[in-house]
């Protein structure tokens, strides 16, 4: 291998960073009724500045991938890293932000209050506490709402600033899921795009669970289908559209070819006898 093919080889290697690192990971739940493996087998690298949806049928593991990522479950087998580290080690660094479906903004405190609050509780000096809210409510298109209380807000303004407050600490890593699964479908392309948007300006690492093909094709730079009984990734596709994407790029037939296979891989691993 000469100098330059050397060079180009680490150049590429550098420019993969593994953020996650999944292998042969399994998780199983000892219930009343029983055993119940939510995962099996999963492999998956995500690297630096990936958006990676998870998708597929309701009870495949989606959400106990994620929370096994932000250290919310503890593997049953296998191994997983996080930046390198355990996902517990990397909680303690502060490595991600957690967005559920329902934002979950506490009523009582104004929003930026409730941004505020993982600040306060890291001990934040109140000048920095002053400035991210401010920072951060600028990524999410809500400046001038800081002082509003939840209610005063509509749904989708109010996933924003769950959102908000989950980029509070500046992580590198964001955990989404189902953020906008409650929400009509006006306002979700409305955050769709500007969630690609906040994206490309800050090259988080994210993780998106959805039960949406048209958004998890839109979104992703990776796609992970799975299938449950046990749940596993029955498909990882790499998407081939650009990193800019209007709404319009779904009237694409590339992007039509990417639904089709998202499509044909949840039939593939859905069963249709229960
Ligand atoms: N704490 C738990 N104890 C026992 N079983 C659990 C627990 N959490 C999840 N499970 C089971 O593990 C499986 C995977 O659940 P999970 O919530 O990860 O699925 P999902 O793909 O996110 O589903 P949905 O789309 O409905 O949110 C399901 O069978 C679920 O009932």
């Amino acid at each position: 291998m000469n100098n330059e093919t050397m060079n180009q080889t680490a150049a590429a290697r550098d420019a993969a960073q593994p953020v996650v690192e999944a292998r042969g990971l399994d998780l199983t739940f000892q219930t009343n009724d029983g055993p119940v493996q939510a995962l099996k087998d999963v492999n998956l690298t995500i690297d630096k500045g990936d958006f990676v949806s998870f998708i597929g049928p309701s009870g495949c593991g989606k959400t106990t991938f994620l929370r096994v990522m932000a250290a919310l479950e503890q593997p049953t087998g296998g191994t997983i890293t996080v930046n390198g580290m355990t996902p517990d080690e990397a909680r303690r660094n502060r490595a991600y932000g957690y967005v559920f479906q329902a934002a979950g903004l506490y009523p009582w405190r104004t929003i930026a209050k409730n941004i505020r609050l993982p600040l306060e509780i890291m001990g934040y000096s109140r000048a920095r506490q002053e400035e991210r809210v401010k920072d951060v409510l600028q990524l999410v298109d809500l400046e001038g709402f800081g002082e509003k209380y939840p209610w005063q807000l509509s749904g989708g303004m109010q996933q924003r600033a769950s959102i908000a407050r989950a980029l509070a600490f500046d992580a590198d890593i964001l955990l989404m899921d189902e953020p906008f699964g409650a929400l009509d479908e006006i306002v979700r392309d409305h955050l769709n795009e500007q969630l690609l948007q906040l994206w490309a300006r800050t090259n988080k690492t994210i993780g998106f669970v959805t039960h949406s093909i048209p958004e998890a094709v839109y979104l992703s730079t990776r796609i992970v289908v799975m299938s449950p009984r046990p749940g596993r990734i029955t498909d990882v596709i790499e998407s081939p559209l650009p990193k800019e994407r209007p709404l319009e790029i779904r009237d694409t037939p590339e992007f039509i070819e990417i639904a089709h296979r998202v499509r044909e891989g949840l039939r593939a691993g859905h069963s249709y006898d229960d």
